[in-house]
This record gives structure tokens, C-alpha cells and sequence, in this order.
């Protein structure tokens, strides 16, 4: 079990917005964890909370999808916040399947709006204290 709360975060370019919002408004929290975020939406974090540190991987339409599914099938994500935009078509539809699919696979936190990303937060720092969550054992 990680000593910090991971955390990958991801949102589709109409909810960018509320995912910086979020960060925002939890970015105490948010800097007591491993970031891990694709690429566009880790620099908008990073443009709004200079202060934390987000590993960024490529943007979605690339690959940032696949390969934040592949640190969860290694056991590397503890909790996924991934805002999507279910009203505007995507070019890479099954690459956000697949990385959806991944984090049901392996029991992974995954919250799809704020909503959920708000309640998933307020209990995530307890579900990894008490080794709830997918750790690399899962591989
Ligand atoms: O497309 C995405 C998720 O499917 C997000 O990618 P970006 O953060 O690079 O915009």
C-alpha cells in the first residue's frame, strides 16, 4: 500500500472547468497525494494550483487514457476521478472504455462527475488507511 493516496485525474475538455473547480477547492488535500493526470487536463490543474505536483502523460486522444489504464492494471492508482462529457462524441470512445472498464476490473474508486468525486474524496483517505483500495497485490 503507497504511503500517499494516488490519485489519476482526467476530464473531458466541457468539464475541464469543474475539475479545476475541484482541485481548486481541495487542493490541501490534493497535495498530500500522487498526482497522476492526462496531459491537457494536468496542465489546467497546474495552471490553477502551481503548487502541486502532477505527473502528466500524454493527452487523452493520444494515449494518456491507455496509459493511466495501464498504472491501474499494475496495481499503481488507488482512486480515478475522470469528469466526462457524455454529450459530445470523442474520437477516442474506446480508449475512455477501456480505461473504464480497467478500473472496474480492479475495483478501483472511479468517480465520472463532481458529485461522486466530492463523496469519493471525503472517504478516500480512510479507505486507504484501511487498505480498501486496489493495491499492487491486484496484479
Ligand atoms: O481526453 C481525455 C480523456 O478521455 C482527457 O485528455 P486531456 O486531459 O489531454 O484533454
Amino acid at each position: 500500500m503507497a504511503e500517499r493516496l494516488r490519485l489519476a485525474l482526467i476530464a473531458h475538455d466541457q468539464k475541464k472547468d469543474d475539475l479545476v473547480a475541484f482541485a481548486t477547492a481541495h487542493a490541501g488535500f490534493l497535495a498530500t497525494c500522487e498526482l497522476v493526470a492526462t496531459g491537457t487536463t494536468g496542465g489546467r490543474i497546474l495552471d490553477a494550483c502551481p503548487a502541486l505536483a502532477v505527473t502528466r502523460l500524454k493527452s487523452g486522444p493520444l494515449g494518456g487514457d491507455q496509459q493511466i489504464g495501464a498504472l491501474i492494471a499494475e496495481g499503481r492508482i488507488d482512486v480515478l476521478l475522470f469528469f466526462v462529457d457524455p454529450l459530445t462524441p470523442l474520437p477516442h470512445d474506446v480508449d475512455v472504455k477501456a480505461l473504464m472498464r480497467l478500473a472496474t476490473v480492479y475495483d478501483i474508486p472511479m468517480a465520472l462527475n463532481r458529485a461522486t468525486a466530492e463523496i469519493v474524496l471525503s472517504a478516500a483517505d480512510t479507505l486507504r488507511r484501511t487498505g480498501a483500495t486496489a493495491s499492487a497485490e491486484n496484479g
